[in-house]
């Protein structure tokens, strides 16, 4: 059995009085690569925020090993613009020796860049250096908050492959956030379907039948990855709360949900085999 990583039981997350994180247990074990799907403002970064400690969880309980390395790469780089900040000395910054940021940069395709201006890097070029620095530091747990974003299509295919090779090189967890729905369902190991709460989670061959990932997405987007209707016993508001009908308090993990991830409140979706 593979080392957990990460641990979270029942963690929710209140902010300005809004609840954002709604009761999300989950479990990441090394050689895991999980990925957090879910519409704008469903909670993804607030979620790895709490597994990072960047965010506080207003209850339940997050619990990973003593002396875990956990590699951060965010969705965004924000940098003081007016300050002169090459490649290099950006992954210097990170504790990074010039053998090593090499090393990091070679493996993630922008070795050449080492002496450019972080601030003339394409959008591209930027993620393949934050996930260089976060590279870098050896990590058990890898997070990356939209790894994609700003990368071409064939970029983000590369990407994907390229995080799976480096979880089997450094044998470590990987959870990330996507919004490359075809990716996701394509290249990645497990699904968690979150919309404040886990609407539902498993192997992508199975959550992209589940009716609470319809909900979630639409049908069109459904369509277009050839999963089929279901019906499903409630609805999400525009903030993710469940309105109307059905309760999405009781029911069980569904079929194509794995052991390690719990859905609380579990949506209860009926499938038609
Ligand atoms: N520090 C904060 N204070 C108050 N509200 C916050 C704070 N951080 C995030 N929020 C709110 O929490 C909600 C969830 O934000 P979050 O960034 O976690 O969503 P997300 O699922 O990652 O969205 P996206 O896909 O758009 O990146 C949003 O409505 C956001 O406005």
């Amino acid at each position: 059995m593979n080392e957990v990583l990460a641990e979270l039981s029942k963690v929710s997350v209140t902010l300005n009085d809004r609840l954002i994180v709604d009761r999300v247990s989950l479990s990441i074990k090394r050689g895991d690569i999980i990925t957090i799907i879910g519409p704008n403002g469903a909670g993804k970064t607030t979620l790895i925020k709490t597994i990072l400690g960047i965010q506080k969880a207003s209850s339940g309980s997050i619990s990973l090993p003593p002396g875990l390395v956990i590699g951060y790469v965010p969705q965004t780089l924000n940098l003081e613009t007016t300050l002169p900040l090459s490649v290099e000395r950006f992954m210097a910054l990170g504790g990074c020796d010039r053998k090593g940021c090499q090393q990091a940069l070679a493996r993630t395709g922008v070795a050449h860049l080492m002496a450019a201006s972080v601030h003339h890097l394409s959008g591209g070029e930027k993620q393949r250096l934050l996930l260089a620095r976060a590279l870098a530091r050896q990590p058990g747990l890898l997070v990356l908050d939209e790894p994609a974003q700003g990368v071409d299509i064939n970029g983000q295919a590369a990407l994907y492959d390229l995080v799976r090779q480096l979880r089997d090189e450094l044998n470590c967890g990987v959870i990330m956030i996507s919004h490359d729905l075809h990716l996701v369902m394509a290249a990645t190991d497990k699904v968690i379907c979150l919309n404040q709460h886990v609407c539902c989670s498993g192997f992508p061959e199975d959550i992209s039948h589940d009716p609470a990932f319809i909900e979630t997405f639409g049908t069109a987007v459904a369509e277009s990855l050839a999963v089929y209707h279901h019906h499903h016993n409630h609805r999400h508001d525009l903030h993710g709360n469940v309105i109307g009908g059905g309760s999405a308090i009781d029911g069980t993990l569904k079929k194509g949900t794995f052991d390690d991830a719990e859905a609380a409140p579990t949506c209860s979706g009926h499938h038609h085999d």
